[in-house]
Order: C-alpha cells, then structure tokens, then sequence
C-alpha cells in the first residue's frame, strides 16, 4: 500500500548538512495502524512528511497505491494528494472559518457541488460527534473537539491513507484516550490506512497493529506491536517500553528472596515469564508446576492489552531440584510463553 524504498533525506543550510533519513526501506499493509515512533529529532516528522511529499526526499522512492509520488507532475501530485489525508498535533484549523466551513474547505477547493459538500459535511460531523458544534469557531472548542474537527477535514476527501503527525501530544490523557479510539473506528468502518508517529509508547499499545522504531535516521527495530513489546532487541525501544510498564519490577526484591532462602539456591530459579493472546487466560503455569512438582512464589506481576491483544509478564521464584527446574522451564517455552531467567 505505501512503500518507502531508499528514501534518504538531508537538510542543507549554508555549509551544514543534516541527514534526517538514512536509506529508509519500509512497507505499510493496507488497512493497518502503523506506528512510528522515536525520541526528538529521530526523524518521525521528517518520515511522515515525505509520504505525502510535504517534505521531498533527497533520493528514494514514494509508492502509494502503486504511484510513484516522487515521479508525478505538481498537478498529478496534487490529485493523488487528495487519497492522502493528514492531521497534525496544533490541529492547523483555519481560526476564521467555522466548524462547517474548516471541513468544507478541501471540497470547497476539489469543486464539489454545494449540495454534496452540505450532506457530506454533515454526515463526517456526525462521525467525529460534532454535529452539534457546526456553527461555532475553533476558538470556542475544546483541544480534542479541535483534533476531530481536523480529523472530519482530512476524511473528506475520501483518503484511503490518514497521516497522524502527533496527533494526541497537545492532549490530555482522557481526550487522547477518545481520540484514539476515534481512530480505531475510522480505521474500522471505513477501512483506512492509519499511519501515526508519536514518542509515546501507550498510543503504540493502544492501537497500533505494528510499529517501526527510529533512532538517528534508521528505522532499528519493526515488527507487530506485541511481539516487539515482548522482545525488544534494542535499548531505545527497552526505552519506551519502560514508559508504560506501570510498575518496573523492583529488583532489591531478587536479593531479598535469594537472602531469604540462601540454603537452598541451588534449588530455585528466578524468571521473568510472559504471556501473549489466548495464553493468557490458560491455567499454562499451574499445569506445567504441578506436573513436576515444582512450586512457584510470584514477585511481580502485571496483566494488560495491547490493542486486542491481551499479554502478561509475571516474575517468578521456581523452586525445586535443578533437574525439575530446567524441565520446567522447558515446558513453559515449550507452552508458547517466553520465560528469562533473571536470578
Ligand atoms: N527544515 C529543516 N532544516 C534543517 N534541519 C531540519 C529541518 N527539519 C528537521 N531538521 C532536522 O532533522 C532531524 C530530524 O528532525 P524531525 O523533525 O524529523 O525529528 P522528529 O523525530 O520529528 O523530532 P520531534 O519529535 O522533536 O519533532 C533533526 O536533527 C532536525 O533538527
């Protein structure tokens, strides 16, 4: 659906040069949420902003769709544009306009008969629940009310893509929580490719299907949301996954448990055990301990949702005999959960 193929991007002023991309190759599935996301200055804005071609890139490809952006004429770009809506994290209304005139504004300018503009107008407020505020000014709205005013302008042009470039940072957390479940149902109803940049890992959680992480240019790390949650291969993902894990496992609590039963360390094991999708709501823990005759004391635990996905992540002490430990954990992976031993 979108494909970035090679795509570098350098800024130039003067004598200095900074390359924002560095050979991006990524490809966005039709009808997904993706999610990029990564610290200031990584590069998320830039990235967004090429796939629509408000930033051109240095070399590389832009393919939407099967097209080419980076080969069209203005006119032609101008066209394809309209497939490609977009909202921004200050919302960028036209302050002068009413609510009804901000999301006329792009049929206004694509020519739309008067009576087609009235109707579709009023059914995209109806959809972001603003039916009620048609009249009244950007100034007389609240920040989420802004936000879907700016999302009802960018659907009226019937995107098959909605760019998100922040769209939830200026937010308060109840509103972003209704913005994004917004999003989920445009995604849903209307079958829209979502692509979103944010530094903020539980927008990643809440609605993403899967997420590139950027750091310095390069995309380091890609795959489906939960599985990268589970399995972070580098540190600045571990980063933001560390922001939304509620309460981070206190490890004074190891040396305590290891103090406490010193005569028989030989004898037990501390893991860290997670569990995703349907394995979560199993007994899988309790079979495989009792099979062996292995008990277990819980240190830590917490059990949440990523998206549809439900997950948990429970710190262990097994104890038992080496044999039946190793035999245990085994069994575990064996299970599907991914288990590490920490102590
Ligand atoms: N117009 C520009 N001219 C020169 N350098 C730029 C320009 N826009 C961005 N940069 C630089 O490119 C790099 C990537 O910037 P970009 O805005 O894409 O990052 P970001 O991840 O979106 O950061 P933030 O979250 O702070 O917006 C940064 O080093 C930035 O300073």
């Amino acid at each position: 659906m979108i494909e970035l193929i090679n795509l570098t991007k350098e800024y130039r002023s003067g004598k200095q040069s900074i390359t924002a991309l560095k050979h991006i190759n990524l490809q966005i599935h039709e009808g997904e949420i993706f999610g990029i996301i990564g610290h200031s200055g990584a590069g998320k804005s830039t990235l967004i902003r090429c796939i629509n071609l408000l930033e051109r890139p240095t070399s590389g490809e832009v393919v939407v769709d099967g097209v080419n952006l980076t080969a069209l004429s203005p006119s032609e770009l101008q066209a394809k544009r309209r497939s490609i809506g977009m909202i921004f994290q200050h919302f960028n209304l036209l302050s002068s306009a009413t609510v009804f005139d901000n999301v006329a504004f792009p049929l206004r300018l694509a020519k739309r008969p008067k009576s087609e503009i009235k109707e579709k107008v009023d059914r995209l407020l109806q959809l972001v629940g603003l039916e009620a505020h048609s009249h009244k000014y950007p100034a007389q709205l609240s920040g989420g009310q802004k936000q879907r005013v700016g999302i009802a302008r960018a659907l009226a042009n019937d995107p098959k893509v909605l760019l998100c470039d922040e769209a939830t940072s200026a937010l308060d957390p109840q509103t972003t929580q209704s913005i994004l479940d917004l999003l989920v149902d445009i995604n849903r109803k209307l079958g829209i490719t979502i692509v979103l940049i944010t530094h903020e890992m539980h927008v990643i959680r809440a609605i993403c299907d899967r997420v590139a992480v950027i750091d310095g240019g390069n995309i380091v790390e890609l795959g489906k949301v939960a599985e990268v949650f589970l399995n972070p291969r580098q540190d600045v993902t571990r980063e933001f996954i560390a922001q939304i894990i509620e309460s981070e496992f206190d490890r004074t609590i190891l040396q305590e448990t290891q103090k406490a039963h010193h005569e028989t360390n030989g004898n037990r094991r501390v893991v860290q055990v997670s569990f995703l999708g349907a394995s979560t709501y199993e007994p899988i823990l309790s079979r495989v301990t009792q099979t062996h005759g292995v008990h277990f004391n819980i240190l830590h635990g917490t059990i949440s949702r990523m998206k549809d996905v439900p997950y948990g992540r429970l710190v262990l002490e097994l104890i038992g005999s080496p044999e039946l430990l190793d035999v245990t954990i085994r069994d575990l992976i064996a299970n599907h959960l991914e288990v590490e031993v920490i102590g």
